[in-house]
């Protein structure tokens, strides 16, 4: 299979995600107790180094314009986003644990930072924004601000506007699963009918109101 380059273009990357299953259609068991016809899991971009790269270079792009002090990765996917960004560009990075240890310092978000500075979150997947809910309070309980968020792909289904609704916070993605399934039609990977499928589920599955 071939690889792709770190600029290549977004059709090239998402072909290359598909061809690796990071994409997946059929039926799903999601966190939210919905069964979804199409499944991103970005977790296998792990295997496939060109893919992290272009992914990562494609949030960099993104990010650009963007005021920040420090980037924090959403464990766990965005975690080794964050490094790659943070090693490549010598920005600062900022850890945020899933749970605090009861020994050592006892941090929940490990690093050196000052009160009120920026901290620009980055993950793999956005779907209903329930994890940015949940996360960006937290942040800000340690004294840092957020004010965006980038996500590689965006699943559509409203997470972002809750997100910008309830915590002032903006959430940037590279892309969307509507965009996705033109790249993957126009490709040929996937048929019409599925594409049609899948659009009305997301459009009939809307995440709106509390945390999920
Ligand atoms: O917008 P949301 O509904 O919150 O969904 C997005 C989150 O779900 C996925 O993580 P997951 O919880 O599967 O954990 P992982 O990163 O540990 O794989 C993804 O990496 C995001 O962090």
């Amino acid at each position: 299979m071939a690889t792709v380059s770190p600029k290549c273009s977004l059709s090239e990357l998402i072909i290359r995600l598909f061809d690796v299953d990071g994409l997946k259609f059929g039926n799903f068991s999601m966190r939210t107790g919905e069964i979804s016809p199409v499944y991103v899991d970005m977790r296998v971009m792990w295997s496939y180094p060109d893919i992290v790269k272009a992914v990562c270079e494609n949030i960099w792009k993104l990010a650009e314009g963007l005021q920040y002090q420090h980037i924090c990765g959403i464990p766990y996917q965005g975690i080794p986003m964050a490094t790659y960004l943070s090693t490549s560009r010598d920005i600062p990075m900022l850890l945020k644990r899933q749970h605090v240890k009861s020994y050592g310092t006892g941090r929940l978000i490990e690093g050196h930072y000052r009160d009120t500075d920026v901290v620009l979150l980055i993950d793999d997947v956005l779907m209903t924004g329930g994890t940015f809910l949940k996360d960006v309070p937290q942040f800000r309980s340690e004294g840092l601000e957020v004010i965006d968020c980038v996500v590689f792909l965006d699943r559509d289904q409203g997470g972002a506007d809750r997100v910008s609704g309830q915590l002032n916070v903006k959430v940037h993605s590279v892309v969307t699963l509507p965009q996705v399934f033109e790249i993957l039609l126009k490709a040929e990977r996937v048929t019409q009918s599925t594409v049609d499928t899948t659009l009305q589920y997301l459009k009939d599955n809307q995440f709106h109101g509390a945390v999920v």
